[in-house]
């Protein structure tokens, strides 16, 4: 809703971040590096440190054919759904639903080993773009998480480290429209994903262990996710 006080940052963090997905890979100069690759899906990371931590930037592209961008969205958004998919989650409280498109989550994962276990608090936002009637544009479905404070869960007051991340997943429909005067089935529609995500891991954490464990939870988590979303939908109707 309009008059929380997030609205603002997430007002600007959402179109920041739908403008950054959009964007592609630019040349090879851009120092972006394919680490992962399998079937439609290509990981890319560069590699970026600050303060001597790891905060990697990631962006993954991925083409699912038989679910839309609505779907793929809402399963990612959704509280319910989420210890499904999210296999290193190890606790999730929703703190606040500030409005039905908007959520404020805390999260415990798995510790990792050698690293100390990490807490994250953010906003999720979902929202839908249409494209504009006279242009023929993308119609776009996206979620924003935005890492954020809340009073009665200070930063590493407890035994995890608080992490800070942004992430989006922005997804595109694509229908190939079946013949006259018939149904679209799922045969005939696919999603573009492109997951952007930028985590800094809080506390120190060996760059060799960070880099290790996001070039195998990556690949996995976009995997499962949409295997998930897949399996979810196949004998629903679709949701455009
Ligand atoms: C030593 C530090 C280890 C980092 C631990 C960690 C922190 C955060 C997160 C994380 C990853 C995706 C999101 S989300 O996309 O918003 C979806 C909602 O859950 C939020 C959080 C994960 C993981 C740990 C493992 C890990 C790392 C990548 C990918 C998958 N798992």
């Amino acid at each position: 809703s309009i008059s929380h006080r997030l609205w603002p940052e997430i007002e600007k963090v959402v179109h920041q971040q739908v403008a950054w997905a959009r964007l592609g890979l630019g040349d090879s100069g851009t120092g972006w590096q394919l680490f992962a690759e399998d079937g439609e899906m290509r990981m890319y990371r560069r590699e970026e440190e600050v303060d001597g931590m790891v905060v990697d930037p990631l962006k993954a592209v991925h083409i699912v054919k038989g679910i839309t961008g609505h779907e793929v969205c809402h399963y990612f958004f959704s509280p319910q759904y989420r210890y499904d998919w999210e296999t290193t989650l190890e606790q999730m409280t929703v703190l606040e639903t500030i409005a039905d498109d908007t959520c404020l989550f805390l999260q415990t994962h798995k510790r990792i080993w050698p690293a100390s276990q990490r807490d994250v608090i953010f906003w999720s936002h979902i929202r839908h773009l249409p494209n504009d009637q006279d242009r023929d544009g993308p119609d776009i479905w996206t979620v924003v998480n935005h890492s954020t404070e809340h009073k009665d869960y200070p930063a590493n007051s407890g035994k995890c480290v608080r992490i800070f991340l942004t992430v989006c997943l922005l997804c595109q429909t694509r229908v190939n429209p079946p013949k006259e005067g018939t149904p679209i089935t799922r045969d005939d529609i696919s999603c573009k994903i492109t997951y952007c995500s930028v985590v800094n891991p809080g506390g120190w954490a060996p760059a060799s262990v960070l880099r290790a464990l996001y070039k195998r939870e990556y690949p996995k988590f976009l995997k499962r996710f949409t295997s998930y979303v897949t399996n979810q939908t196949k004998d629903k109707p679709i949701m455009f």
